[in-house]
């Protein structure tokens, strides 16, 4: 009877009983669809579980993953009216794993994050850090610098010492990870860089696990790395407090003790807590790792596809060459020195090759709770319910981007506000949006124009690219860089 009820949910009593649940399987009681979840695509195709579903039942159906009903959606409309209704009729909700990982489960940022005030003030604390201003500031300057001494970096392992060459992801994810942690709290970050990958490992299936803390389980695994690392960003923040004391009394603010008057975020948190009584310890040491943990996989992911696709359509790449030595050019002129906020913004192609690479890299999901039921189509989605918009298929939409496993930034010239608001979500919407977008896409802009300005590369192998449903790229891509004018 219970197995029944499992695979047969009914509407929650009340109005909604008499519409129907969408379309769909519940699989077997407990496991759900989990397992078929995971079936991986051999392209950059969406993923088997997403595509048969949607062809059998719609761009809205009902499933069970790890233990949750869920309703998954690749309607761009309804995507959008839900991203919108945040504390309304849905509320964040993060799969249990995924929760106890990023401190969602146990801390104080829990109450936060999801309290629409004080996740505003956190947000705009981390948005004061790498938002707009701060990119116009130094802060595109400081990525150019950065970017620059790590391809050096690459380009100084000799094809001859080094046949293998350098792993782009992994190489890319210590960049990026260098750079946010240095911005975000003034750390060297190779203590535990090592850690974080290892929790990637282990993170994608951990993450749609059951949150079992036993031994030998990839979720166990996951928070072993976690807890190395929150250890580390603990002791930071511990040093950090007693320097801060001994320039001067806690009470004044960061600003007054600090050279030149610039902070990093780890400052401002530290102010706030005093100040606003949040967060505490926990809290931020939660918040930094999460920073960091979104910066791990996605912009490195997203790099690593736009030089993979470079690689392989040179007319592209020569366009790219094209814009960005034009910009080197004009600045040579004007004898201007530094990569300014005024020349990102006009590199057009640059980012027509961002947004393609950022639409096919897709994410797996964006997850959402009904706080009350929710009506679509005639359907009803009983409160409680979590709804999974799926951005991956969204981007694989043939009626908006034609032939859309190809890599075409020119498409991008055509693609308006009003169709790409609904259409292209790499970054999500509404309340949650991402506050490292502007950030993101600034780094990446800055890391291709030193890239193909300064450097050329050379692929070495590349293993198949494919979801899982994260993408993957094999047995990784390795490339040997060297410097145009050696
Ligand atoms: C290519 C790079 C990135 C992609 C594709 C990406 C994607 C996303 C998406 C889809 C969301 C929405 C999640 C949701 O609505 O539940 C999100 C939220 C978020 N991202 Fe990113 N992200 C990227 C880089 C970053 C970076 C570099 C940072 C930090 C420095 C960051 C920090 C955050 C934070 C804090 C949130 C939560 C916002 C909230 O709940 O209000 N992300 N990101």
């Amino acid at each position: 009877h219970w197995a029944y009820k499992w695979s047969n949910p009914k509407p929650t009593t009340g109005p909604s009983t008499s519409s129907q649940l969408p379309p769909g399987s519940m699989g077997w009681p407990l496991i759900g669809e989990t397992f078929q979840f995971f079936a991986r695509s051999d392209s950059l195709e969406v993923p088997p579980f997403l595509r048969e579903r949607t062809a059998k039942y719609g761009k809205i159906f009902k499933t069970s993953l790890a233990g949750r009903r869920v309703v998954v959606s690749s309607d761009p409309d309804f995507n959008h009216y839900i991203l919108q209704q945040e504390g309304k009729l849905v509320e964040l909700w993060y799969l249990d794993s995924f929760a106890e990982i990023i401190g969602q489960s146990t801390t104080s940022l829990k109450e936060a994050w999801n309290a629409q005030e004080l996740h505003k003030s956190l947000k705009k604390s981390v948005y004061d850090h790498i938002g707009v201003e701060r990119l116009k500031g130094k802060l595109v300057g400081r990525m150019e610098e950065m970017v620059g001494r790590t391809l050096d970096g690459w380009a100084g392992r000799a094809e001859a010492e080094d046949p293998g060459g350098v792993e782009v992801k992994r190489a890319c994810s210590k960049m990026v990870m260098e750079l946010s942690s240095n911005i975000l709290f003034g750390h060297d970050p190779t203590k535990f860089h090592q850690h974080l990958s290892d929790m990637f490992e282990s993170f994608t299936r951990g993450l749609l696990s059951f949150p079992l803390k036993i031994p030998g389980t990839t979720f166990h695994a996951c928070l072993q790395s976690q807890k190395k690392i929150l250890r580390i960003i603990t002791d930071v923040i511990e040093e950090r407090r007693r320097r801060l004391e001994e320039t001067a009394p806690l009470e004044t603010p960061a600003v007054g003790r600090r050279d030149g008057g610039e902070i990093d975020l780890l400052d401002q948190l530290i102010d706030d807590a005093r100040t606003k009584g949040f967060p505490d310890d926990k809290g931020i040491s939660y918040l930094i790792f999460g920073l960091l943990f979104a910066n791990a996989e996605t912009i490195p992911s997203v790099l690593t596809l736009a030089l993979s696709f470079l690689d392989d359509h040179p007319l592209l790449l020569h366009q790219l060459v094209k814009e960005n030595e034009e910009i080197l050019r004009s600045r040579g002129s004007t004898g201007g020195n530094g990569l300014t906020w005024k020349e990102y913004k006009s590199m057009n192609f640059t980012m027509n090759v961002i947004n393609e690479a950022l639409r096919l890299n897709g994410s797996v999901g964006i997850i959402r709770r009904t706080i009350e039921d929710v009506h679509i189509n005639g359907y009803v989605i009983p409160k409680g319910w979590t709804i999974a918009v799926m951005p991956t298929a969204v981007h694989m939409n043939p009626d908006v981007y034609q032939d859309p496993l190809s890599f075409n930034p020119s498409r991008w010239k055509d693609i308006g506000g009003s169709t790409s608001t609904k259409n292209f979500i790499p970054f999500g919407g509404g309340m949650r949006t991402c506050v490292g977008a502007e950030y993101s896409k600034a780094l990446m802009a800055v890391f291709l124009h030193v890239l193909v300005t300064k450097y050329r590369w050379k692929k070495v192998k590349r293993g198949r690219i494919y979801r899982a449903p994260t993408l993957q790229f094999g047995d990784g891509y390795f490339i040997h860089i060297s410097r145009k004018n050696d």
